[in-house]
């Protein structure tokens, strides 16, 4: 990595201690990342404070330190004459501002494209980064399913489920200047526009998906949550508004100022679907799309996912695209791993995954699966450890009228007692004793059991976070993958069609 030097003063408001001039090769805001000639911004956290670690940034050579507790910095910049010390207001805004300085700006080089909303971020950002880069607009992405160029995923450090740390976010984003990326979509979630991880990128586009209640463990209300999620529209030139959700699109739609897209399938909108069909290969459609009607065949399964291709068809064409020339790409559209992703196993039942692990993502996933003609439905919920534990008997309340069986099952357990986590998800049950209630505290033993259960004619369908790679146990990361799950299953099966 280069390291350049800079006039701090330059950089960030603040007041200033130590030389004014200074080498930065890199920002950090781990002490434990810190290398010769790095900056080390002391963050705030749930369980340590940054600045409790600036004796160890020192030590493994950080040369500048960056806080918000003038005590800690006076006491090292004592001892310290040598290296700059800046105190600021805000942490998170200056590792943000720093970190894209230190990267070059990439953002101001690359059309920028910014996706949030409780559910469907991965998949609007696969289709739209799918999209773009079939009309030849190379085009990278960050997110849940990792770090995409134009091409293939990329191999990134990923240290937070989904929007990177703005150090991370600006590294990601200069390897796309570097490999000459025209644009990057960027999934942007309330935390991540709370903890202003996102702050100095100027977005071309802001999409919204729909908002429904999440990650109430961090915001405490639906008011603050949805207040994060408007950050981003007022860092974006133009807009993508869903206008059948009713939580955000009306605050979306009078307070934004710039040229804005609404699509819909319910309400009134400029990108309009309606006369939905589901076919054994995917979804046909009517578009209207500003009051030109095109009939669209697109190879994705369930309504939600006509409006995701909605929203990502509004932003493709907001970077300058014709509906024409977007609509010529669909049929080859790839989808994100592990949405609505229909397993191919010469076995006499039909298996889905599906990352479902809202209330509200499981009610349309369901919904969908429904269409499929079945014996019987067979579902696995979980309840995730991490996660806010109000939302847990609400899975079993979406899944208990609609599934034949139900599997009650636990995801990144954390901390959190399996036990305690399976009986939240059974309060929500009218009849938690019902014979086709099932639960298994891991998640590998819900699977199997689901297969176990599942005959010639059903439909299984797994939900749950199966594909982000790993599982949150204790403090540790621990890998995990669906499909070999699934693979070992049927290994250690003999493949014998079971009677009805
Ligand atoms: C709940 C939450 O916001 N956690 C974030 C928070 O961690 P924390 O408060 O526990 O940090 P901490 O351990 O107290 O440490 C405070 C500071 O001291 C530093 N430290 C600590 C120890 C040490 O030896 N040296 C040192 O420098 C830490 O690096 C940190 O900067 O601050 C860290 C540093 O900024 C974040 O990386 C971390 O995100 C973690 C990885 C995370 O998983 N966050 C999740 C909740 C998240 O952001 N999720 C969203 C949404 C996902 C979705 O919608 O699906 C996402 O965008 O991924
Ligand atoms: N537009 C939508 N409305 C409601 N539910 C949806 C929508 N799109 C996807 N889902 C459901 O949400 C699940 C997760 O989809 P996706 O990964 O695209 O969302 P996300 O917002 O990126 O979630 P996360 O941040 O947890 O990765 C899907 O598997 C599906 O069950």
């Amino acid at each position: 990595m280069k390291k350049k030097t800079y006039n701090l003063d330059e950089l960030l408001n603040g007041s200033f201690q130590g030389p004014g001039r200074q080498e930065i090769r890199s920002v950090s805001y781990d002490s434990r990342e810190i290398e010769a000639g790095d900056a080390f911004i002391c963050i705030k956290g749930d369980h340590h404070d940054g600045h409790f670690y600036i004796k160890q940034a020192i030590e493994a050579g950080a040369r500048t330190v960056v806080g918000t507790d003038h005590k800690m910095l006076d006491l090292f910049a004592a001892e310290h004459p040598q290296l700059s010390f800046i105190l600021v207001k805000d942490s998170r805004s200056a590792l943000a501002v720093l970190s894209s300085i230190v990267c070059g700006s990439p953002s101001e080089s690359l059309h920028t494209i910014g996706v949030t909303g409780t559910n469907g971020k991965t998949t609007v950002a696969t289709f739209t980064h799918s999209i773009l880069n079939s009309l030849s607009f190379r085009t990278g992405s960050l997110g849940t399913a990792g770090i995409w160029d134009d091409r293939e995923k990329r191999d990134f450090k990923q240290t937070v489920p989904t929007t990177p740390e703005a150090p991370d976010i600006h590294k990601v984003l200069e390897y796309f200047c570097e490999k000459k990326m025209q644009a990057a979509v960027i999934e942007s979630t309330s935390i991540a526009l709370e903890q202003k991880r996102l702050e100095t990128i100027h977005f071309n586009v802001a999409i919204h998906t729909n908002l429904t209640p999440e990650h109430l463990e961090f915001h405490q209300t639906m008011d603050a949550y949805k207040k994060a999620k408007m950050k981003l529209f007022k860092q974006a030139d133009q807009a993508v508004i869903n206008a059948d959700d009713p939580l955000m699109a009306d605050d979306l739609i009078h307070t934004f100022k710039g040229p804005a897209i609404t699509y819909g399938i319910r309400q009134p909108a400029d990108l309009q679907a309606s006369h939905i069909h589901t076919t054994r290969t995917g979804t046909t459609f009517e578009l209207d799309a500003f009051g030109t009607k095109y009939m669209v065949q697109a190879p994705v399964f369930g309504e939600y996912n006509v409006s995701n291709l909605l929203a990502a068809m509004a932003a493709c064409h907001q970077v300058g695209f014709s509906m024409a020339s977007i609509l010529s790409v669909i049929s080859h559209i790839r989808k994100p791993e592990g949405r609505f992703q229909m397993v191919d196993k010469d076995v006499p039942y039909q298996l889905i995954l599906d990352y479902a692990h809202t209330p509200d993502a499981l009610a349309h996933v369901l919904e969908s699966v429904k269409q499929i003609p079945h014996r019987k439905l067979i579902v696995m919920i979980t309840g995730i450890g991490l996660r806010d534990p109000k939302k847990r008997p609400l899975m079993a309340k979406a899944v208990e009228s609609v599934a034949d069986e139900v599997i009650v099952s636990v995801d990144q357990p954390g901390h959190a007692d399996r036990q305690e986590v399976v009986n939240d998800v059974c309060r929500g049950f009218k009849q938690p004793s019902s014979p086709h209630i099932h639960t298994r505290l891991h998640r590998e033993e819900g699977i199997h059991l689901a297969l176990d259960l599942a005959r010639t004619g059903d439909v299984v369908l797994l939900t749950g976070i199966g594909f982000g790679g790993y599982q949150i146990i204790g403090d540790e990361k621990v890998p995990y993958s669906e499909l070999q799950v699934i693979d070992s299953y049927y290994e250690n099966q003999s493949l014998v069609i079971k009677p009805v």
